[in-house]
């Protein structure tokens, strides 16, 4: 198989939000080439003559087509929602083989149950990965399957470095970094929500609040960066005793505002893992997670 990205041929199983995101980046860096870049899914064709438009990729929902881009793949990339994995691999499972990679980025399916899905051996990359790859600023988790051989590792680790960073852990600590990087974007959007909301509230134009929260989102980010420092000596500098600052950290912590993020992170782990344990998988796969 091709041992470079810009060579190797890329099969999106999913042509969704997550996947967009992938391609994209890979697209933008050039580190893959749009033509070796072949997306399908069930039957959406508005989405892929989008795709398809946008970025110069092949795309396709009809069956004989997906058959002859799955077989030529060097990497499949799985991107579809845990509900639809099982019908997924009933129809990938023939048109597989043992050459290629298969990445998943499907939260909570565990690289046991896609080896009893598939009843195979072959190579696979459990990825969580997040939206912002789609601007190369993602951060992705990663684990191996036994097979995953130097190549192969370091053609997968190159895929997801070329739109963020790279994190390869234990599998079973896949569930916590979704909690964290893979389900943290909201978090972060949702806590922008609440300040544009507040200032509107309290009396700017929405233009004056939406961008004041985008720089200080955007400020406090890069200053993290930048000086290195610890976020809670971040916080101390900007926080005056007995100042503005420290009357709203005790507002926040009236409101439980480090239990409230921490139960989040913990939630979103929590229900990664009764997703992935819902895949229905043939027997004897009733003791995998
Ligand atoms: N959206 C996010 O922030 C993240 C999502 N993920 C994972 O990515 C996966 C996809 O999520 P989204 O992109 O958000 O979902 P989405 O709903 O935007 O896209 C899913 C796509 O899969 C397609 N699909 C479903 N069954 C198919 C089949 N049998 N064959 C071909 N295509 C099929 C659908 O047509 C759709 O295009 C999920 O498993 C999720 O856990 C992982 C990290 C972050
Ligand atoms: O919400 C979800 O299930 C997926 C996994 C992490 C982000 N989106």
């Amino acid at each position: 198989m091709s041992t470079t990205l810009s060579q190797a041929k890329i099969a999106f199983v999913g042509a969704g939000s997550m996947s967009e995101a992938i391609i994209r980046g890979l697209i933008q860096t050039k580190v893959a080439d749009p033509q070796h870049i072949y997306v399908m899914n069930r039957s959406d064709q508005d989405r892929l003559t989008f795709l398809r438009s946008e970025y110069g990729l092949q795309a396709t929902s009809d069956p004989i087509t997906k058959e002859a881009y799955l077989r030529q793949a060097d990497v499949v990339v799985l991107c579809m929602k845990p509900k639809d994995v099982v019908t997924a691999f009933e129809d990938l499972k023939p048109l597989l083989n043992e050459d290629q990679l298969l990445v998943s980025v499907i939260a909570g399916l565990s690289i046991a149950k896609m080896e009893v899905l598939l009843d195979s051996n072959m190579a696979i990359v459990r990825t969580m990965p997040n939206t912002s790859s789609t601007i190369g600023l993602g951060a992705t988790g990663m684990s191996f399957s036994a097979n995953v051989n130097d190549t192969f590792k370091q053609l997968a680790t190159q895929m997801f470095e070329a739109v963020g960073i790279v994190s390869v852990v234990e599998e079973e600590k896949l569930e916590i970094l979704t909690g964290v990087s893979g389900s943290g974007p909201a978090y972060v959007y949702y806590f922008m929500e609440a300040m544009i909301k507040a200032g509107i509230e309290g009396g700017l134009t929405e233009e004056d609040s939406r961008q004041l929260t985008l720089q200080t989102v955007l400020g406090a980010a890069h200053m993290v960066q930048h000086t290195q420092e610890d976020p809670a000596e971040l916080r101390r500098k900007v926080t005056s005793p007995n100042g503005a600052t420290q009357a709203s950290i005790e507002a926040l912590d009236q409101y439980q505002f480090t239990e409230a993020v921490t139960k989040a992170v913990f939630r979103s782990a929590e229900r990664a893992k009764e997703m992935g344990e819902q895949i229905a998988a043939p027997s004897p796969v009733s003791k995998l997670s």
